[in-house]
């Protein structure tokens, strides 16, 4: 059976089919179990009290280096949703498999084929795989980070330009620092502080950092279930570690224990060949934009309800056990407000509400029109073909073959309605969502290690975000998958002026190190 789930599904506006691609159920796994964990009674408390205190003075005086490493990334605009910033992304790969070498890792790069932009091939970036010790005592832990990013310009709204990491009042600013690379760089500087004060790595690591996955992650599926699992290269694993996101608020750490997907749509009207001037066309034909701004006006209400006939109709049902872990997760609804300068929120800012709107229930966006006239200054042109981009964050149990079937039938309902003669097409590009179980011993050892950082015990939370090749590991391994963010909540990912404030990178590599040596101690 077939795990490829991110294929590209297209429909047509008249009555033809959606090419069906191959799809897994969705299984949503209730984290139910419960462990009872025997550390490894080696000299844990004597190696703790010698080993990461060396570690994190080491980590503490080579601060400026790692904020140079992290310039050095940030400077490469490995933009994986434009073509035009293949060549970096490609850079971007083997700049960091360099690196990986560097600290002792054997490393190779997988060609995932190609990927088709307007009929044409272009050339994916390679996947890094990489290892690092292979003692059969010790256990495996397997990391997963991306290597692109997202668009960023500084005509977006940034104070300084997004490509050149730049230190403002204790934070890193630049695309990128955040999401992912100041993460993936984190592993390497907790590997490299290991060595730095001559001590072992307590556990072996492999490695797979991806340059696409802020596009869907095209062909990582491919690779992983088709290419590594059948090679052997989870057999050994027992740990999956994915550092890709962020705290929920800006102080308390937190372990992440699910993810919502994603299906994206690309929604194009075609009126004519080309942009027409509207004091000469305007009047005389059916203009797309306006087919397309109602198509897409007619997908999600003023309060965020989606109007998609039967969306809501797998998602997986609240139980009373789950309703009450939202009480105790420690968010601020109003600082939260105020840190976007969002006039309102909605459901009336009710926290259990906000978090279950995030996390548990899917919710739909509209990000953007291509050929819009979207530039400053009043351009009189009716344009010819546009392109709407929407996507649905989807959840436990919503499959997204199911979405995307309702929404193609659903925007080819509504384009009957519309009775236009214009050329309409719809794409959808989809990643499944993920939950693990947070009563994992791994969760465990994640967590006393982030207590040993920040004094504090993190909160065990899910996230409204995607990371589509999380549950692929997750099946891949057959083991515990745990996302251990080392951003905090107000980062602004994917927005303007993305940091990575200099606290959370620099006690990220700690928390990363101290990870280690806590999966290190965890019985074989
Ligand atoms: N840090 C994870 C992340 O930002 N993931 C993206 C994934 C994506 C983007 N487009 C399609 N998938 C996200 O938007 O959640
Ligand atoms: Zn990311
Ligand atoms: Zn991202």
């Amino acid at each position: 059976m077939s795990l490829i789930t991110r294929g590209l599904r297209v429909c047509y506006g008249s009555s033809l089919p959606a090419i069906a691609l191959t799809s897994t159920a969705n299984k949503f796994r209730p984290f139910c179990r419960t462990y009872s964990v025997t550390q490894k009674q080696v000299p844990k408390k004597m190696a703790a009290e010698r080993t990461l205190p060396q570690i994190f003075k080491f980590v503490d005086k080579n601060a400026e280096s790692y904020k140079a490493l992290l310039k050095e990334a940030v400077a490469i605009p490995s933009v994986s949703c434009d073509p035009k910033y293949r060549d970096d992304c490609v850079r971007m790969v083997h700049w960091m498999q360099d690196k990986l070498q560097e600290v002792g890792a054997s490393t190779e790069l997988r060609d995932v084929g190609y990927q088709t932009i307007d009929d044409k091939q272009i050339k994916l970036p390679p996947v890094l795989i990489g290892s690092l010790g292979n003692v059969p005592t010790k256990n495996t832990i397997c990391v997963y980070g991306h290597l692109d990013v997202q668009p960023a310009l500084k005509s977006d709204g940034w104070e300084t330009e997004p490509f050149d990491l730049q230190e403002r009042n204790g934070k890193l600013y630049g695309r990128g620092s955040t999401d992912d690379k100041g993460p993936v760089l984190g592993w390497l500087h907790a590997i490299n502080a290991y060595k730095g004060i001559g001590e072992e790595l307590p556990v072996n690591l492999k490695f797979i950092f991806e340059c696409m996955e802020e596009s869907g992650s095209e062909g990582l599926d491919e690779l992983l279930m088709e290419k590594l699992k059948p090679e052997g290269f989870f057999d050994n694993v027992d740990y999956v570690c994915i550092s890709d996101n962020y705290w929920l608020g800006t102080t308390k750490p937190c372990i992440t224990y699910g993810l919502r997907g994603i299906s994206y749509y690309f929604l194009e009207v075609e009126c004519a060949k080309m942009d027409l001037h509207s004091g000469v066309y305007g009047g005389t034909v059916h203009e797309a934009m306006s087919d397309l701004i109602y198509l897409m006006n007619t997908l999600v209400d003023k309060d965020g309800k989606i109007l998609i006939t039967d969306v809501y109709k797998s998602v997986a049902p609240l139980v009373e056990s789950e309703k009450k872990l939202y009480n105790s997760i420690d968010f601020d609804p109003e600082a939260y407000r105020q840190s976007i300068a969002a006039h309102k929120l909605a459901h009336n800012g009710v926290k259990e509400q906000l978090l279950m709107h995030r996390w548990r229930y899917p919710s739909l966006s509209l990000h953007g029109i291509e050929g819009a006239a979207f530039q400053p200054g009043a351009k009189t042109v009716i344009p010819g073909k546009v392109i709407g981009k929407f996507s649905i964050r989807i959840v436990p149990n919503q499959e997204p073959e199911e979405i995307e079937q309702l929404v193609f039938d659903y925007i080819n309902k509504k384009w009957a309605e519309r009775g236009s003669p214009n050329k309409m097409r719809i794409t959808a590009q989809s990643g499944r969502a993920w939950t693990e179980n947070p009563n994992h011993p791994h969760y465990q050892a994640a967590a006393r290690a982030t207590k040993l950082i920040y004094q504090t015990d993190p909160d065990m939370s899910r996230e409204g975000g995607s990371i589509p090749v999380t549950i692929t590991l997750q099946e891949a391994s057959s083991r515990n998958v745990l996302l251990l963010p080392m951003g905090a909540g107000d980062d602004m990912a994917h927005s303007q002026n993305e940091k990575l404030n200099v606290r959370n990178y620099i006690e990220g590599i700690k928390l990363f190190a101290a990870y280690l040596y806590e999966v290190g101690i965890l019985p074989k």
